[in-house]
């Protein structure tokens, strides 16, 4: 009998030093991803956190509060926008190549979010400012979604990353009509694995977040809470949000090559097409 891979990860409490609490680890021991690995960490005003990369590149996300960051060579100072993921601003973050050693010190409280891709050909470390997230406004009726793109696949910062926060108001549907990269088959669709670290405002709320694949070895239809990540090795993975509940994600994206080519379900495609 095949075995369902899990897809949902509850928040941690992990203390690393003190102020410092991991509250999500996604890991190629704990999950079913060979790509994309995923720290969050919750910081006490002047907690630090430092970690020396091997083969891996790193994109650090102020999520919330002020940070520091420096690769011992670029320092960047008391960066971060927002005091929660609902104001809705997009925020600033931080690019480094592998081999490297960082440096996180909370200015105030802070969340932190590190995304982690293989990687073995160094690149120069880059701030990406809050003003350099290209906005954009997606979809129609109730399948509307505001999304910040931090590392888009057009971006030239990063081998392998990809990062985009996506929000959706209470009532509509995003990652919708549901659509998969999991053919390493470009230009038709890329190989890209995926990680959804989820957020609701107000937080008891929850979204319904569904992975399935065509022959339907993985469908998985999960009730989602505020801090909790879902993986997605493969398949498609909508998201839909209940009235009176606003949902936030940040996605991290990797595979292969660099490049978001998704495949629609083509049962679900027609979606598109409405006047
Ligand atoms: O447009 C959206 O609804 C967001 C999704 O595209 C999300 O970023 C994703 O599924 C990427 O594959």
């Amino acid at each position: 009998m095949l075995m369902m891979p899990n897809l949902k990860y509850q928040p941690i409490s992990e203390t690393l030093s003190s102020g410092v609490q991991l509250v999500q680890k996604i890991d190629t021991k704990n999950s079913p991803l060979h790509y994309v690995q995923l720290k969050i960490l919750e910081m006490e005003l002047n907690s630090s956190y430092e970690e020396s990369l091997a083969k891996q590149e790193v994109c650090i996300v102020a999520l919330t509060g002020k940070i520091t960051i420096t690769d011992f060579t670029q320092t960047f100072k008391k960066i971060g926008t927002r005091g929660s993921v609902f104001e809705k601003i997009p925020t600033d973050s931080v690019y480094i190549s592998n081999n490297q050693t960082f440096k996180v010190t909370a200015e105030s409280k802070a969340k932190v979010l590190i995304a982690y891709s293989p990687s073995t050909r160094q690149l120069p470390t880059k701030l990406i400012a809050a003003k350099d997230n290209t906005i954009e406004y997606r979809g129609k009726y109730q399948n509307k979604r505001l999304v910040h793109n931090i590392l888009p696949d057009d971006s030239p910062i990063a081998n392998s990353l990809l990062v985009v926060e996506v929000y959706t108001d209470g009532g509509n549907w995003s990652s919708y009509p549901p659509h998969k990269h999991d053919q390493d088959n470009l230009p038709t669709e890329s190989l890209l694995e995926e990680t959804y670290y989820h957020e609701m405002d107000p937080p008891q709320g929850f979204v319904f977040q569904r992975v399935y694949t065509d022959d339907r070895s993985i469908d998985e239809t999960m009730t989602v809470e505020c801090g909790e990540v879902v993986v997605v090795p493969k398949g498609y993975h909508p998201v839909s949000v209940p009235d009176g509940y606003n949902s936030y994600y940040l996605n991290v994206m990797a595979g292969p090559t660099r490049k978001w080519q998704f495949h629609n379900d083509p049962f679900h495609e027609w979606i598109l097409d409405r006047k």
